[in-house]
């Protein structure tokens, strides 16, 4: 992990009291979590409850109506998307953030943000069927493919911390385990938003679970896991053994 001059790792991400939601509507009602730098939080709940407005909330996609989001001390609150993507903020969002019209390669190169073209490699290198299908079409590739595309592309800018809202939807199960895989090897803070609970919470070491706007519970994943009331109670699903 890179280093700031004072020796400490980067990407230290604090929600303080987060009160944000579309215009007047208030979707967020106050929510407080913290990751630290290198932490991987699953942020977890039913549908509708503002996993995906907290995300966009942090990225400064929503309105916000009070509360603080800072990144390593510093606040982004009163920040554009684009400041905060230069602070150190990466977005994956549901929609997959690619352009169907450009290559694979053309996509990637918007990620760069002025770094050097060769840093393209990494992107080949993290995921290698981007590599074979560097000239095709993005509107061509198949789900799967999209999504590591769109993972690559926020990857490239150096994000300190890596937001991603339901990365696995819709993918088969042997692309679900390239991309966690992928993932797991990234040596960064992590949020993840996720319907698949066993994967989310394999992946991550903090939980938040979000209902209506609040958090319901934090707390260590690997406890959460075999925790079925728990589970139960904030998601309605019981895992496999
Ligand atoms: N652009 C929008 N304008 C107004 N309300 C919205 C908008 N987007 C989402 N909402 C509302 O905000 C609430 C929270 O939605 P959000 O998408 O954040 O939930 P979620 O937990 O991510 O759900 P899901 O798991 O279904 O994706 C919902 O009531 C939703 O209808």
């Amino acid at each position: 992990m890179p280093t700031d001059p004072g020796g400490k790792s980067p990407g230290s991400l604090e929600v303080a009291d987060l009160r944000a939601g579309y215009g007047k509507t208030l979707i967020l009602d106050g929510i407080s979590f913290s990751v630290p730098a290198g932490g991987r939080l699953a942020l977890l709940g039913r549908n509708g409850v503002g996993k995906t407005t907290t995300l966009a909330t942090l990225v400064g996609q929503t309105t916000r109506h009070g509360g603080g989001i800072r990144l390593d001390g510093v606040e982004l609150g009163g920040m554009s998307s684009s400041a905060r993507a230069a602070a150190g903020l990466g977005y994956v969002p549901q929609t997959r953030d690619i352009f169907k019209s450009l290559t694979v390669e053309e996509n990637l190169v918007t990620g760069l943000k002025g770094r050097p073209r060769c840093a393209l490699e990494e992107a080949y290198t993290l995921f290698p069927r981007l590599g074979e299908r560097r000239r095709n079409g993005g509107g061509d590739l198949s789900g799967g493919e999209q999504q590591m595309l769109s993972v690559a592309r926020a990857l490239l800018g150096k994000p300190t911390v890596l937001l991603l809202d339901e990365p696995l939807e819709g993918l088969a199960p042997v692309i679900c385990d390239t991309l966690m895989a992928a993932l797991s090897g990234l040596d960064m803070t992590v949020v993840l938003v996720e319907q698949q609970v066993d994967r989310a919470l394999e992946f991550a070491d903090r939980v938040v679970f979000l209902d209506r706007g609040r958090v319901v519970h934090a707390g260590p994943a690997a406890q959460a896991r075999t925790d079925t009331a728990l589970l139960e109670r904030h998601l309605g699903v019981v895992l496999a053994a």
